[in-house]
């Protein structure tokens, strides 16, 4: 018998630069879950979802999107993923509106509907008084701002983010978090990085922590703590004491 389909199943996805950055990661993400992707600088966490955005290419291992093949399909998966980068690019000469009515047009999403969808993000996101200023005098945080929307105008099923709460303030960062629950609750999929551990631990449905490019643990907070904590050891503690015996190791 076969279960659901995954949104993410990596199967000994390998990527070395001078030495192995993602290490035969084995790693699955079931669809309609809230996946937080936790470890420490350099574990491999934005290699493997550079593999998995289709911006890098993995030296081995393969990549399933909702089913498909990424790496043999790589248009028809593109097409159901938005990719957040963590310092992302938008158009500075365009105005947010106008970038996202280009990059739903990318997405072949129907102009009038992404029009609609696009004000509606700028408002969520507090971006609406700027929505007819060119992105060009834009602070970090507000460029940040723009290029999640971009991300989500077209409705992705699978929402990749790479550290999308760094360099928010606070009301902006409730605002990400209340949009991507929302996604959640809609049925699409978020991935997200994050070293803010607290909101992993309030957020995600579950968590999993990349070290040196490989799994080392993974699961609900109640799991973990099952695993590697005991009684109410924040995930702090855990991440804290995983780091420190797979460097002992
Ligand atoms: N283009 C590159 N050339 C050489 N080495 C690279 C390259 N990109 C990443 N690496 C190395 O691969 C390893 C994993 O880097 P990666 O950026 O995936 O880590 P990360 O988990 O996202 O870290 P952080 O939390 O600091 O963002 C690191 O040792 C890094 O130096």
């Amino acid at each position: 018998m076969t279960g659901p389909v995954a949104a993410l199943a990596l199967r000994g996805l390998m990527k070395s630069y001078d030495r192995p950055a993602v290490d035969r990661l084995d790693l699955a993400v079931r669809a309609g879950e809230f996946y937080a992707l936790l470890g420490p600088n350099g574990a491999g966490k934005t290699t493997t979802l550079r593999m998995v955005a289709g911006l890098l290419k993995p030296d081995a291992g393969s990549i399933d999107i909702l089913g498909i093949d990424a790496r043999a399909d790589p248009i028809a998966a593109k097409q159901i993923v938005a990719w957040v980068p963590d310092e992302p690019m938008i158009y500075d000469k365009l105005t947010p509106l106008e970038y996202l009515a280009f990059v739903a047009g990318l997405w072949g999403v129907d102009p009038s509907a992404a029009e609609i969808a696009a004000q509606e993000l700028l408002d969520d996101l507090g971006l609406g008084p700027h929505a007819h200023q060119r992105c060009e005098s834009f602070s970090k945080g507000m460029r940040q701002k723009v290029a999640l929307a971009g991300a989500l105008v077209h409705e992705p099923r699978l929402i990749i983010l790479d550290e999308p709460l760094t360099g928010l303030d606070a009301v902006s960062a409730r605002r990400v978090k209340e949009i991507l629950q929302s996604r959640v609750r809609a049925g699409a999929t978020v991935i997200m990085t994050t070293h803010i551990l607290e909101v992993a631990e309030r957020m995600a449905d579950r968590i999993g922590v990349i070290i040196a490019g490989r799994l080392v643990a993974e699961g609900t907070l109640t799991e973990l703590r099952g695993q590697i904590g005991q009684g109410q050891s924040s995930l702090e503690d855990m991440f804290v004491a995983l780091v420190d015996s797979e460097a002992a190791a």
